[in-house]
Order: C-alpha cells, then structure tokens, then sequence
C-alpha cells in the first residue's frame, strides 16, 4: 500500500534526523524565535470570507505526479497571500511531493500568512523542526498515528506554541481522534490516501460526527464553486485546496474564481 511506502521513507528520514537532533539545542533555538502566527482563528474566527482558504504550494503528488512544472513556491505564496487566503500549506516531503523544508522557511520569510507544515509526521523531531523552519501549524494525520501517539504531538506542537489539524478520512479515524478529546481543528480529507480515490460526500459524511464547538476543514479534490458550496452547506468552516491552483496559469484568478471576492466575513 503507498501509504505504508510513505510512513517507511519517514521512518528512514526520521532515523536520519534522529542523528543530529538535539533536543536542548531545538529548544534554545526555538526560544529565541517569534511566536507563531494564529493559524486557528485565521481560518476560524478571522476567514476573510465565508469558507475560509488554507491554499497549497504543491508542486507534485504521489496521485498525480509533477503538477506544476514551473513551480516558484515563494511567488505563489505571495500571490495566495494578495488574493486573501486565510492560511498557506506548504509540502515539505521531497521523496513524494518535491517538496522541501527550504520552500517552507523561504515562504515565511516572504509573507505574513499563517504556514502548514504538511508532511507525514510519525516522530516528535519533526515537529520541533516543523516549529524551527517556520510553521506555525502541523498536520497529524490519524491513518498512520496511534491514539496515544496523536496525543502526544498534539500536546508537543501546542507546548511549542503551533495549531494542529488533525485529519481523518473514515468514521474509525473519527471517533478515535473525538475519543481524544483535543483537537478543536479537523481536516477531513476527501481522499483516501490508500487508494487515492476522491469523493466530497466524504465530509458530508464524517461532518455530522463532529460535535459544535469543532471547526471542520474539508480538504482535497476542491476545483468548482458548486464544491464550495457543497462542503459549506455540509458545515465545513474552511477548504484545503491544493491541485486545482497549482494547474492554473494565473493563480490569483483562479482563487477569486473559486472562493468569490474577500467580505472579510
Ligand atoms: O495528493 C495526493 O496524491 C496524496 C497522496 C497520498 C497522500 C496524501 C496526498 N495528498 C495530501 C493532501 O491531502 C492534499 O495535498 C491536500 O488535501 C490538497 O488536495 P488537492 O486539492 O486535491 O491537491
């Protein structure tokens, strides 16, 4: 299964990254730096429309391989930044995504949004370094943690001042990470990341699970303004959308074709 070729790259990146961590050292470093950016209520309490937007820098994906051969990931941030989206997640898997940590710490140094780590977190180094190259959220992902593992970096990205979204994609993952009792952010993702097949009903579906007080962010397979619609109708506070921007030749219209102009909600 690719998702279990996924987690064994990680478990090597992470035995790598195990050799020069230095738990005493991150956090010095982490002390030193700003806080982070409230990726939360930028896509809860202060969307600047009535879905919020967390747009992805995303050159390439297991599902669909190279998507945007001329990929700038600095100017589309700085083009999803100026068409008002809420928040940015930015791929730092290499092997996978041609994504980079790099791409992630030149993003924060060039605009004032709130940053995803999006990655395959399976270890508490890697939140460390989500936090030191600049994220100010991660992604935890219940397909491949544990409860007890969900909980723990939970805890570990909330000490180190990050939001967390923790994504499902069946009623299993659900109830487990409700069961938790910790995540006030959930993703569920329209895509089975086993199969790779999409289908939006997904977070009709796992929505009415959730109970008030959740902010639901759909992710995946979002190209229309009738998904949009859909999702929001559904109760989803905000969209994940990565695929669709990155096809398009103008970026900027592409967001104010999808989500409408900013009513700074
Ligand atoms: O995108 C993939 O093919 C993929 C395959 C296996 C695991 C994860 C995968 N994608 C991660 C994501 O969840 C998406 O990048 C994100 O939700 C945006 O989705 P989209 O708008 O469909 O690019």
């Amino acid at each position: 299964m690719f998702l279990d070729k996924i987690v064994a790259t990680k478990q090597s990146e992470v035995a790598d990254l195990s050799g020069r961590f230095s738990l005493s050292e991150s956090e010095r470093r982490i002390a030193q730096m700003p806080q982070c950016l409230g990726f939360e209520r930028a896509i809860t309490t202060a969307r600047k429309r009535s879905v919020g937007l967390i747009a992805e820098v995303k050159k390439a994906s297991p599902s669909k391989g190279l998507i945007r051969p001329d990929f700038h990931p600095v100017e589309l941030a700085q083009t999803y930044a100026s068409a008002g989206t809420d928040c940015i997640s930015v791929l730092t898997d290499t092997e996978y995504f041609q994504g980079s940590n790099a791409y992630l710490t030149a993003v924060r140094e060039a605009v004032n949004v709130p940053l995803l780590r999006k990655d395959f977190i399976i270890d508490y180094r890697q939140i460390y370094e989500a936090r030191e190259i600049g994220a100010d959220a991660v992604l935890l992902i219940a397909a491949i943690l544990r409860q007890s593992e969900l909980s723990e970096f939970y805890d570990i990205a909330r000490s180190l001042g990050m939001d967390v979204l923790v994504e499902v994609h069946d009623r299993e993952e659900m109830e487990t990470v409700l069961e938790l009792d910790k995540a006030t952010l959930i993703g569920i993702n329209n895509r089975n990341l086993k199969t790779f097949a999409t289908d939006l009903a997904t977070t009709e579906t796992l929505i009415h699970l959730v109970p008030p007080g959740i902010a639901v962010i759909s992710e995946s397979a979002i190209s229309k303004p009738e998904d949009i619609a859909y999702v929001q109708a559904a109760g989803a506070k905000g969209v994940l959308v990565g695929e669709h921007f990155m096809r398009q030749p103008d970026v900027r219209e592409a967001v104010e074709q999808l989500m409408g102009p900013v009513t700074n909600h």
